[in-house]
């Protein structure tokens, strides 16, 4: 069912009463201490191939924006650091707040960040379904980039994205021909630990990737995040925008946090 949301009556406050593993052992986000972080020096450097021919398309599902690829084959995968194997791009998607001073869901030392992009892909070499995947402890990874406001004057392709999503009413457009690692930050050293998916059904099964590099996009992108819904609203007598779609960081419970870099 999909009647939970950011809101004070079906926030992330009460998810764990319809979805009692929003207090388990390994939930997403977590706060990144860094000075806890263990180096391992033993993890390769990860390693994104994407084929821009496999985006699909962009919708408006309801908690963000997301764009879709064609995941039947190995067209774009994701290898290296934590993962055995490659692991198949599925979606991306953001998270964002009302206002520029936070909104992201991972926390670096305590400190906010006002978005957060979310590059999400399944293990199809050990499951045979993203669903499947989406129930193993191994069986999701994604990579999780920090976004920073600079007010810069060139048209990132971010808003392309968003433009194609504000003028086809808001619901689904095609895509042609996008391929993500453009969004990706020149340096690829991260963190790494075992988590969750941060929405319901807040499945147990991510293995997270955190870019220590954020990428950059200005206020107006940002503010353009949060009027998105505003545009898609069916019901015109209750207009509202997706202001916040961020989860608070979540307990820790033991788990160890590593790091690619001293
Ligand atoms: C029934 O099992 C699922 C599994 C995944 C679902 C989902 C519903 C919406 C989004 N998803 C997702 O694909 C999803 C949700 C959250 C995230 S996140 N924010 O990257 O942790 C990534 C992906 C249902
Ligand atoms: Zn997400």
């Amino acid at each position: 069912m999909d009647n939970w949301g950011y809101a004070d009556h079906n926030g992330p406050k009460v998810w764990h009463e319809l979805f009692p593993l929003a207090n388990g052992e390994r939930q997403s986000p977590i706060d990144i201490v860094t000075k806890a972080a263990i180096y391992d020096p033993s993890l390769p450097p990860i390693n994104v191939d994407y084929d821009p021919s496999s985006v699909k398309l962009i919708m408006n599902s309801g908690h963000t924006f997301t764009v879709e690829f064609d995941d039947g084959e190995d067209k774009s995968v994701i290898r290296g650091g934590p993962l055995h194997g490659s692991y198949r791009l599925q979606q991306f998607h953001f998270h964002w707040g009302p206002c520029d001073d936070y909104g992201a869901e991972h926390k670096v030392d305590g400190r906010d960040y006002p978005a957060e992009l979310h590059i999400v892909h399944w293990n199809a070499e050990k499951f045979s379904s993203f669903v499947e995947a989406a129930q193993n402890p191994d069986g999701l990874a994604v990579l999780g980039i920090f976004l920073k406001v600079r007010n810069l004057i060139r048209i990132h392709l971010l808003s392309i994205c968003l433009i194609f999503l504000l003028y086809q009413d808001g619901k689904q457009s095609s895509f042609t021909n996008f391929d993500p690692s453009c969004l990706l930050p020149d340096c690829k050293e991260f963190w790494t630990y075992p988590g969750s998916l941060t929405i319901p059904p807040l499945l147990e099964s991510v293995i997270w990737i955190l870019l220590k590099e954020p990428i950059a996009v200005s206020s107006r992108q940002l503010s353009q995040f949060r009027s998105l819904f505003s545009t898609t609203e069916t019901d015109e007598s209750k207009p509202c925008c997706m202001e916040k779609n961020h989860r608070p960081v979540q307990p820790l419970k033991g788990r160890k946090v590593r790091a690619s870099f001293l």
